[in-house]
């Protein structure tokens, strides 16, 4: 497991392009039968991920983790951007197609991820924060299960930021001690998400960019509203944000995100606005 510090924005301020980029930016997450993790200290959030092709492949909780299983003192969040696959927990078994999700609950002990069909495996993206008590697991078809108050459509067209937001985790519609995650997709034509930005102090942010064609790059806005700074993205790439910082994008294409929050509260719309004419 990698395992990346935190960030004090009178630092990033100064950090040149391979620094942020070495600080924020994760890539190659999905490689073939194997489970990756990047431990963030910033609120101590592990991004995952695991892209079975012809094996199952077991969660370990790792040295770092210092617990006998991942989920020991851990809850997680799963969402599925690849083929058909299988998570197995605790010898039950949840069939996914693309864009189901799943809550797993602290105690968990066994988690295994499996495909479908090894030419087209399940990218199952997760991740994990520290947790305090058992919530129950619950499988996510988005189509089915989120609430109506849980699918916002955002932004317009003219705006260039019309946007299909869905919560699958947070609380009323999944129960957890503090992890929210959910999706957020472009509607054809629009390619700004979160802007105006906001900063939310009391919770940090993770991304993961998909749906990004291959010859397209998503710009990623970073940093302290008046210092701010981009990183040039591609498709499934993943971003940390601290909570002091914004996160945005534009991108020359549309394409989706999956947002990924822990910290200090669950309170999705507690955020501090920023004025487009206040960024520099
Ligand atoms: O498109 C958006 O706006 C979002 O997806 C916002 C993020 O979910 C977010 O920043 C929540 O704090
Ligand atoms: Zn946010």
């Amino acid at each position: 497991m990698e395992v990346r510090p935190g960030a004090n924005p009178v630092d990033v301020k100064t950090y040149d392009t391979a620094r942020l980029r070495h600080d924020f930016l994760v890539q190659d997450l999905f490689n073939a039968n194997e489970i990756k993790t990047i431990y963030s200290q910033i609120d101590r959030i592990i991004i995952g991920a695991a892209m079975p092709t012809d094996k199952v492949l077991t969660l370990e909780a790792g040295a770092e983790l210092r617990a006998k299983y991942f989920l020991e003192r851990r809850e997680m969040g799963i969402i599925n951007i690849g083929g058909k696959g299988t998570v197995t927990v605790d010898g039950k078994a949840y069939e996914f197609k693309y864009r189901d999700g799943m809550y797993v609950g602290m105690g968990a002990k066994e988690i295994t991820f499996a495909s479908a069909d090894a030419s087209d495996p399940a990218k199952f993206y997760f991740n994990s924060a520290p947790a305090h008590k058992t919530y129950p697991t619950v499988f996510i078809d988005p189509e089915k299960d989120i609430l109506p108050q849980n699918k916002l459509e955002l932004g317009t067209l003219e705006d260039a930021n019309h946007r299909i937001l869905r919560k699958y985790i947070l609380p009323g519609q999944v129960e957890s001690c503090q992890l929210e995650m959910g999706i957020t997709s472009l509607e054809p034509g629009s390619v700004w998400n979160t802007m105006p930005c906001h900063t939310h102090d009391r919770r940090m942010e993770v991304y993961l960019y998909f749906e990004v064609p291959e010859n397209a790059a998503v710009f990623h806005y970073m940093g302290e509203p008046t210092e701010t700074r981009h990183i040039i993205m591609h498709n499934e790439e993943a971003v940390i944000s601290p909570s002091w910082s914004i996160h945005s994008a534009s991108a020359t294409h549309a394409y989706s995100f999956i947002w990924g929050m822990v910290g200090e509260n669950q309170d999705f719309d507690d955020m501090d606005g920023v004025d487009i004419k206040d960024l520099r």
